[in-house]
């Protein structure tokens, strides 16, 4: 299936280069955009992108940069210079962080990457907010952090599409909302727990769906990648 603007993002987290490859070699760049993660790029760095890029696929750099303002920044042009397509900081950096990554890719003009903020992991709970001393819902902290990370300029955010209606209606319909913990209803869960499936974090108004474990580990992950495409053709 070709598509100009996939929705499927494949997070191709691996421990050999090989295994990614043979998935990736079977792809069109229009099928999928792929993640390249801590694992993979601490294990295989820059040229893993660079390799990825020439052969014509779109790359999230999903490494998560939380850190001083001035460290963030320049690990965000770092990552505009190897030319991928988005990345990402953590919302709770905050605010001063969030505003010298935008400023970072001023200079890139149209070529800047997308710079998105990942809000509240979608392995965690209220259970697990509580224990770092965070006492509002998940709710109301995703929603605390997205607008923040609006406000200081990032084109979106990373959530679960289990606040994707509520992060569309209250910040518009050009936010990014990038959302992993994307299940089909038979995949197993593992150590997510905000999950939805594909079909309905797009019907709730998530942009992106992150998808790792329920292709990369399918039996054939190209028909489990081509099934789940099929299944949200439709979905606007
Ligand atoms: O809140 C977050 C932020 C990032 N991720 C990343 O997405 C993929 C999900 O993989 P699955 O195998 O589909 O669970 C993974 O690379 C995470 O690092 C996330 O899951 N949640």
């Amino acid at each position: 299936m070709s598509n100009v603007d996939p929705k499927v993002i494949v997070a191709l987290d691996f421990e050999k280069e090989a295994e990614a490859m043979n998935l990736v070699s079977g792809l069109a760049a229009g099928e999928c955009r792929l993640k390249v993660g801590k694992e993979m790029f601490t294990r295989f760095g820059p040229q893993f992108v660079t390799r990825l890029n020439n052969m014509g696929f779109e790359v999230f750099l999903d490494l998560k940069f939380h850190d001083i303002p001035n460290t963030v920044a320049r690990a965000v042009a770092a990552a505009a210079d190897l030319g991928v397509w988005m990345v990402n900081v953590h919302t709770s950096g905050g605010p001063k962080m969030m505003e010298a990554a935008v400023k970072s890719l001023e200079s890139f003009g149209s070529d800047r990457p997308l710079l998105t903020g990942v809000t509240v992991l979608t392995s965690m709970d209220e259970e697990q907010l509580r224990s770092i001393g965070i006492t509002v819902d998940v709710n109301q902290q995703v929603s605390r952090l997205a607008t923040l990370a609006r406000d200081c300029g990032l084109d979106g955010v990373v959530c679960s599409a289990r606040e994707a209606a509520m992060l569309r209606s209250s910040l518009g319909s050009e936010f990014k909302l990038v959302t992993p913990g994307i299940r089909p209803k038979t995949a197993d869960a593992g150590d997510q727990i905000r999950i939805v499936t594909p079909e309905d974090a797009l019907k709730n108004g998530s942009s992106y769906l992150v998808i790792g474990r329920p292709i990369t580990r399918a039996e054939n992950p190209l028909e489990a990648l081509r099934a789940i495409n099929e299944s949200i053709r439709n979905i606007d």
